[in-house]
């Protein structure tokens, strides 16, 4: 018989990003082994064994994959990206070659992180469980990539290789690259001064902490039998909070004012969708970088929040840290985006 090691040993694609590096550092904490796998490089450690290559190739990922238990899979081009072609080929095709990666190399248990907004078509979703059908208009290229690859790999789960979807939304904490920088930028542009909608819209926005936690836990509840085996799971902060509120306590928390005016947000919409079209028609000539994107305005306008009930029943899960202190581990870590006067 095998000698049962105590801690598994890990494989993180797309560990030199902003989850994928916290789930690094959990895991190392929690004495796991951890070989990362990115096309980039963006830190050092030397508990980490480094693998450098393109996950859609299969022969790049087979060498970080020897002997490991558990891959975890969090790689994927940047959400406000427009180029299909890209997202097709990373998120679609790309997970297959992780998924026969996997096969080829003897690999058990595979941990995808999928996104919540795989079910959100830009209208209201309140308290939603992973019943909910998959979007059949999804609101970008990005959404709807993720949605083939969040089916492919719970379709793969197979008695030699467990599968499971996490479905994070809204993460935030330090070192993200998104939410607070951008955040940021349109105060320092002065476009913060709006709210979409009546700003009573409740969402789900996730410390990073929880959603690496949330993984954890389902890479090992994924034993022989388990029931969370081919399945998806919200992980969130369990505790929804106006969208508005979230953006004004970040924003006051650098030293910026919070929105105040209110604009329609079915005007807003619209206007977003017209503006898309006409720089889709002029992307062969210029390409314009939007602010308010049809999704950023969609997300910003509409409740969009889920239960984290079946994560709890199946494998115990529980935010480990609360919102309050959520937002301010998250405003401390942003000294350098503070407002200077
Ligand atoms: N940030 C959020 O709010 C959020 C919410 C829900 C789900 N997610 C999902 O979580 C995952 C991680 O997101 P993130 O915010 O950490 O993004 P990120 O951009 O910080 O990290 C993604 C990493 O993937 C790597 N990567 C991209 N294409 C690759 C390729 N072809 N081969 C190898 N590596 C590649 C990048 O180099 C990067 O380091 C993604 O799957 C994303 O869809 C993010
Ligand atoms: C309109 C205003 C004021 C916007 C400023 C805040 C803006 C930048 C900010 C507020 C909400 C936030 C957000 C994302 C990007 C930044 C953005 C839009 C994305 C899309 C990243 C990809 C994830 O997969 C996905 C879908 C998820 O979590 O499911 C999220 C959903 C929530």
């Amino acid at each position: 018989m095998a000698v049962r090691r105590s801690k598994k040993k890990c494989l993180v694609i797309g560990g030199c990003g902003f989850l994928g590096r916290h789930l690094v550092e959990e895991l190392l904490e929690r004495d796991y082994t951890v070989n990362v796998f990115d096309m980039r490089s963006t830190f050092e450690d030397e508990m980490v064994t480094f693998f450098i290559g393109d996950l859609c190739k299969t022969e790049d990922l087979l060498p970080a994959m020897e002997n490991v238990d558990i891959v975890f899979h969090c790689a994927s081009p940047a959400p406000s990206s427009d180029n299909y072609q890209l997202f097709y080929r990373v998120n679609y095709e790309g997970t297959k070659s992780v998924i026969s990666a996997c096969k080829e190399a003897g690999v058990q248990r595979l941990v995808l992180t999928s996104s919540a907004s795989v079910v959100f078509e830009g209208v209201d979703i309140q308290n939603g469980s992973e019943d909910l059908p998959y979007a059949s208009h999804p609101i970008d290229y990005y959404t709807e990539t993720k949605i083939l690859q969040e089916k492919e790999v719970l379709k793969s789960n197979c008695e030699d290789l467990h599968t499971i979807a996490v479905r994070p939304h809204g993460i935030f904490g330090p070192r993200d690259p998104q939410l607070v920088p951008t955040v940021v930028d349109m105060a320092r542009k002065g476009k913060s001064k709006y709210i979409i909608g009546d700003g009573r819209n409740l969402v789900d926005f996730t410390y990073v902490k929880n959603v690496v936690h949330g993984h954890i836990l389902a890479g090992e509840s994924l034993d022989e039998g388990s029931v969370t085996c081919g399945k998806a799971y919200h992980i969130t902060n369990d505790d929804p909070i106006y969208f508005w509120d979230f953006l004004s306590k970040i924003l006051i928390g650098l030293g910026y004012a919070a929105p105040r005016y209110k604009i329609p947000y079915t005007l807003l919409f619209y206007i977003a969708l017209v503006v898309q079209f006409f720089c889709t028609l002029l992307k062969p000539l210029v390409v314009i970088k939007l602010t308010f994107s049809p999704m950023r305005v969609a997300l910003a306008g509409t409740h969009h929040y889920y239960s984290c009930e079946r994560a709890k029943n199946d494998f115990a899960y529980k935010p480990l840290v609360n919102m309050d202190k959520a937002i301010d581990l998250t405003v401390q870590s942003y000294a350098e985006l503070r407002k200077k006067d």
